[in-house]
């Protein structure tokens, strides 16, 4: 065989923007016309964008898919590329790739294994196409082969198994493309970024390659295609047991080109970097392709020099920082939208886009304003002073006066706290109208679990970057940020004690205190959510490891589910967030719970019946 040059083409795509999406596949197919590609691929569902949602099932929008098809026809002239798109067959939506050689169009692959786990519902809107079955599909008049087929050009065979089609073990189509003896496996992918996921990949790759005995070729999709899920635009090629090539990820690039040879040999392979790296590049990527494409002109932050607020102000330095070295200044500040000289350094542009405000109360401490201060300053964000103190008195006299009685810390406790967290939310609203920009709301999945937020309080925002990891990661990322990324900024916000600052100081308020050490809310929630266990079986699991009495451990369980079914109804009213980590609880996304339910009565009872 041969010396066929193939390319791998990952995109950042948006649904329902069918020009720059189409634009995007012309600039990719004609920059590996360049190169010299023979053969390309793109990822799952490009023609579209993979996160189109209900208008999949319309009747209209897979048919103008198949318009934007036979409108890039035209444009492959000399190359062979595979594009993925929705096609309706009567009552069915299939979720296909489609071969076009050199201006002819030779046949779709549809998916033939749906993505149902975690953040994925693809049965909602697709159906399976079972193997072996071929069918004519009539494309504008024109019969075109439609099924489980291959492929082939200069003498190699190629077949493709889209995305989840690899991950289904024993049953996926790589195994009868093996017996057909294809020499290449496409694997045109819109898997979801998660920390550390990318070594699953390469492994299910290399242990494709080897199985199949062929060479295996790798494409996602890249960027926050349309608002949750972030794709890392992971590109790769094995062949029979070996990685030969794998590409950078999460690129601030729209369209990124990686060509492979077809030769047994160690062609480009970037290392994997740690998950606090992975979270910096992916987290900043998201926050630049939601500010874009939500056409907003920057973020604004209610800056308390704790650690969540810190986290989301230096991940917009990291967004400036990263998408400025990516891209080149000037086209930097094209695609954020911004009227800035070219030559302009990183703290101007930070200025531009993120403004932040201390907003203090008579139970914030000095610590804490300095620690925001010296923050923001180190960022070069834009930074506001100023007390709630009045707003909180004047609500507090009005309700006083209403209700005939004064409000005490001993008897109206909650309510004095969430006034202070809700008189932060309007005048910080303001500051996002008059900048038309996107407020962080700082929400980490901690909290989110046990709803120890203010709704319409600090839940207040358009986004919540931070809302699918852990307290635990927050802390420990701000370390690393601050020693890694050269944040010295940081210096102080990680010298403090997590705290709400919402009681006055002799009530002194820690999160820990209020809930429990966070290892132990993150051992808990890891089992509940992520692995879905009952109470009892957590009590078992943790019992040993964790060397706490029984009567502690069986407390701080307790109050985890009884917290957790209490506030479902917040976490569906949290503002959207990425899927980051292995696992998240927004309900839109990877875990779904009822809004009222019993809350775990019975099995939290059982756990007073064991020793
Ligand atoms: N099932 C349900 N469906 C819909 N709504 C439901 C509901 N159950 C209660 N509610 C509503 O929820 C309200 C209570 O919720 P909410 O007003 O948010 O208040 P709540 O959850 O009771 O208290 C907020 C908690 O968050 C902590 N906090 C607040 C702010 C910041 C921080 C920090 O770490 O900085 C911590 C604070 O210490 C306190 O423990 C009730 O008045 C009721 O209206
Ligand atoms: N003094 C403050 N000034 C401005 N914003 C505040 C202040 N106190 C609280 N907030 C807002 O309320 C949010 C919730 O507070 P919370 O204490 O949970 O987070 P944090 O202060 O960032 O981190 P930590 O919990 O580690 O102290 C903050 O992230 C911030 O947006
Ligand atoms: N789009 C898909 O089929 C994605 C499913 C696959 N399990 C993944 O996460 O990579």
């Amino acid at each position: 065989m041969n010396k066929l040059q193939i390319a791998a083409i990952s995109l950042n795509q948006t649904p329902l923007d069918w020009k720059g999406n189409f634009d995007r596949i012309l600039d990719g197919l004609n920059e590996a016309k360049k190169s010299g590609a023979d053969l390309v691929c793109f990822p799952e569902l490009a023609i579209t964008g993979y996160g189109s949602e209900d208008l999949f099932l319309s009747q209209w929008f897979p048919q103008k898919a198949l318009r934007q098809l036979a409108s890039l026809i035209p444009h492959t002239d000399g190359i062979t590329a595979a594009v993925g798109l929705p096609v309706r067959i009567g009552k069915d939506i299939f979720n296909t790739v489609a071969i076009v050689e050199n201006q002819v169009l030779k046949g779709f692959v549809p998916k033939q294994y749906m993505a149902i786990d975690g953040v994925h519902y693809e049965f909602r809107w697709f159906t399976p196409w079972e193997a072996h079955k071929l069918i004519e599909f009539d494309f504008f008049g024109e019969q075109i082969p439609f099924g489980d087929q291959i492929f082939s050009l200069k003498n190699v065979s190629y077949g493709f198994e889209i995305c989840e089609d690899a991950w289904r073990g024993e049953v996926r189509p790589g195994y009868r493309l093996r017996d057909r003896k294809v020499d290449l496996i496409f694997n045109p992918s819109a898997s979801h970024f998660a920390m550390g996921k990318t070594q699953e990949r390469i492994d299910l790759v290399i242990e494709s390659s080897r199985l199949f005995d062929c060479y295996y070729c790798y494409v996602n999709l890249l960027g926050n295609e349309s608002g949750r899920m972030i794709f890392d635009g992971e590109t790769m090629l094995a062949k029979s047991g070996k990685l030969l090539g794998r590409a950078p990820l999460l690129s601030f690039q729209d369209t990124v080109v990686t060509s492979f040879y077809l030769e047994e040999k160690e062609q480009q392979i970037e290392p994997v970097h740690a998950k606090e790296e992975e979270f910096a590049q992916a987290a900043s990527l998201a926050l630049f392709d939601y500010m874009r494409k939500s056409k907003s002109q920057g973020f604004v932050l209610s800056l308390s020099g704790g650690a969540d607020s810190s986290t989301c102000a230096v991940l917009v330095a990291e967004m400036v920082k990263r998408g400025k070295s990516q891209l080149g200044n000037q086209v930097f500040l094209k695609k954020a939208g911004l009227a800035l000289a070219e030559g302009s350094d990183q703290k101007t542009i930070v200025s531009k886009i993120l403004t932040t405000a201390y907003q203090g109360t008579k139970n914030s401490s000095e610590d804490t304003h300095l620690s925001a201060k010296e923050l923001a300053e180190s960022l070069g964000a834009v930074f506001y002073r100023w007390d709630i103190d009045e707003e909180v008195n004047s609500y507090r006299n009005k309700i006083e006066k209403a209700i005939g009685r004064p409000l005490t810390w001993e008897r109206d406790d909650i309510t004095l706290q969430n006034i202070q967290a809700r008189a932060r939310s309007p005048i910080i609203w303001m500051l996002s109208n008059l900048n038309n920009a996107l407020l962080m709301a700082t929400s980490n999945r901690s909290e989110g679990d046990v709803g120890y937020t203010t709704m319409d309080g600090d839940t207040s925002g358009s986004i919540s970057p931070i809302a699918a990891v852990s307290k635990t990661f927050i802390i420990h990322w701000l370390q690393w940020a601050e020693k890694t990324l050269g944040h010295s900024g940081l210096r102080r916000v990680n010298s403090l004690q997590p705290t709400a600052e919402l009681r006055p100081l002799e009530r002194t308020q820690t999160d820990e205190k209020d809930l429990m050490p966070y290892p132990v809310l993150l051992q808990i929630e890891q089992l509940a959510i992520r692995e879905r266990m009952s109470p009892i079986e957590i009590y078992f699991t943790l019992q040993e490891s964790l060397g706490l009495e029984p009567g502690i451990l069986k407390g701080y369980i307790k109050k985890f589910f009884q917290l957790w079914s209490r506030n479902q109804w917040k976490r569906e009213r949290l503002a959207p967030s990425f899927h980051l980590d292995e696992f998240n609880v927004d309900p839109k996304t990877w875990y779904r719970f009822p809004i009222l339910s019993g809350g775990y009565a019975e099995e939290l009872e059982e756990l007073d019946h064991i020793n």
